[in-house]
């Protein structure tokens, strides 16, 4: 029958078809995926607008104000324009980052998500975003399908001709923020790790940090726990623009050659750098380096869950996005499964191991006995 406007159903359905659909119903799924798809197709902007509002130092000015932060009041104090920041803090807002204040008193808010991008407080990540929106951590990840293909020898290769640690000894710059990052990291995670498991350090006389560049978590570790020894242990350029902290020694050297002796080894974000083979190398000098009764390897990394959970538990999704990165930056390193940390640390010669995640953190610890 023809409806008022002036057509049948069947009609309507053939002038769908006609441009490419099946039904005049689409499917819910297909439906769903052309709203996801800008999730993707837009994907980068967050990372660039949220690293935007870093470097204006907008965390840090909003902190502390005990009333919302007018438009022109942060414009002037970053020296911005005014209607474009506007714009940004609406996207910004949109994604829960900062809060608008009360129609009463019009401004911008700060949040625990816009605390943790404040340059000035100790935890937060805002060393850690900056480095990874940096042209020089961005870059390789353009050249994943040359990498897969062959094609490159690895990504970091592709985009810079020198690997991830040549990159670093060759740029002081990028080298200074790289160090910025990871004592940005350990800032968060070294004082979660003491709050939930105190017994990992307990009768610990000496740690050897391997790979503990600028210290930042022997520091911490020995500002706690001040009966402890720190040996910050790094390459030796790494090592030689390291500050003096009180407790610690600083050696440079090579961990695939030796590591300095101490009653526990502590290891953090160093093994996902490493393919299997080098991680077996370097945790059995680490192993070496421990009393074989009573000594310990303190492992800090990530452990991914052996099945895909489809972004259920975020912080599985998150390691499975540094999974990329290092896929992106190294020869070899990756994120591993329990089951993979079970491989490389029998093949290191370790007699047990447990592993328990650090609360609310990204990574887990894993103690290995000799
Ligand atoms: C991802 S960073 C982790 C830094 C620190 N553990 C942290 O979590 O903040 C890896 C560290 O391993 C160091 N490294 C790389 N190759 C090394 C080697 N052959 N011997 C000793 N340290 C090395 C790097 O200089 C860098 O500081």
């Amino acid at each position: 029958m023809r409806s008022n406007m002036g057509s049948t159903k069947m009609e309507l359905n053939q002038a769908v078809r006609s441009v490419g659909a099946e039904t005049v119903q689409e499917d819910r799924e297909e439906a769903l995926a052309k709203v996801e798809i800008w999730r993707y197709v837009y994907g980068f902007v967050e990372i660039a607008v949220v690293s935007c509002a870093v470097e204006l130092g907008i965390p840090d000015l909003l902190e502390g104000r005990d009333q919302p932060v007018p438009l022109e009041d942060l414009a002037s104090a970053t020296g911005s324009d005014p209607q474009l920041l506007s714009r940004v803090m609406r996207f910004l807002i949109n994604r829960r980052i900062f809060k608008e204040g009360p129609a009463s008193s019009p401004g911008y808010v700060q949040t625990p998500l816009s605390r943790l991008l404040m340059k000035t407080r100790g935890g937060s990540q805002a060393s850690l975003l900056q480095l990874m929106s940096s042209p020089a951590m961005m870059d390789p990840l353009q050249y994943l399908s040359r990498y897969l293909k062959g094609e490159v020898s690895l990504p970091f290769v592709g985009a810079h001709g020198v690997d991830l640690w040549g990159y670093g000894a060759a740029h002081r710059e990028d080298c200074d923020l790289f160090r910025l990052a990871m004592a940005c990291c350990a800032r968060g995670t070294v004082p979660a790790l003491i709050r939930a498991y105190p017994e990992v350090f307990e009768g610990v006389r000496s740690v050897v940090d391997v790979g503990g560049s600028d210290g930042t978590a022997l520091r911490i570790l020995v500002g706690a726990c001040p009966w402890i020894h720190g040996i910050n242990f790094d390459l030796p350029h790494v090592v030689s623009n390291a500050q003096k902290i009180h407790g610690v020694e600083h050696v440079g050297g090579d961990m695939f050659v030796h590591v300095p002796e101490a009653d526990a080894a502590f290891i953090m974000w160093v093994l996902h750098d490493w393919e299997d083979d080098d991680c077996v190398r370097i945790l059995t000098n680490c192993r070496q380096a421990v009393p074989p009764r009573t000594g310990k390897v303190i492992i800090v990394e990530s452990v991914i869950a052996e099945e895909p959970d489809h972004g259920a538990d975020k912080l599985n999704d998150a390691a499975l996005m540094l999974d990329m990165c290092m896929m992106a930056y190294t020869n070899g390193g990756k994120e591993r499964t329990l089951v993979e940390w079970k491989d490389i640390l029998d093949r290191s010669g370790f007699a047990s191991h447990s592993i328990k995640p650090i609360p609310g953190e990204l990574r887990s610890v894993i103690v290995a006995y000799p």
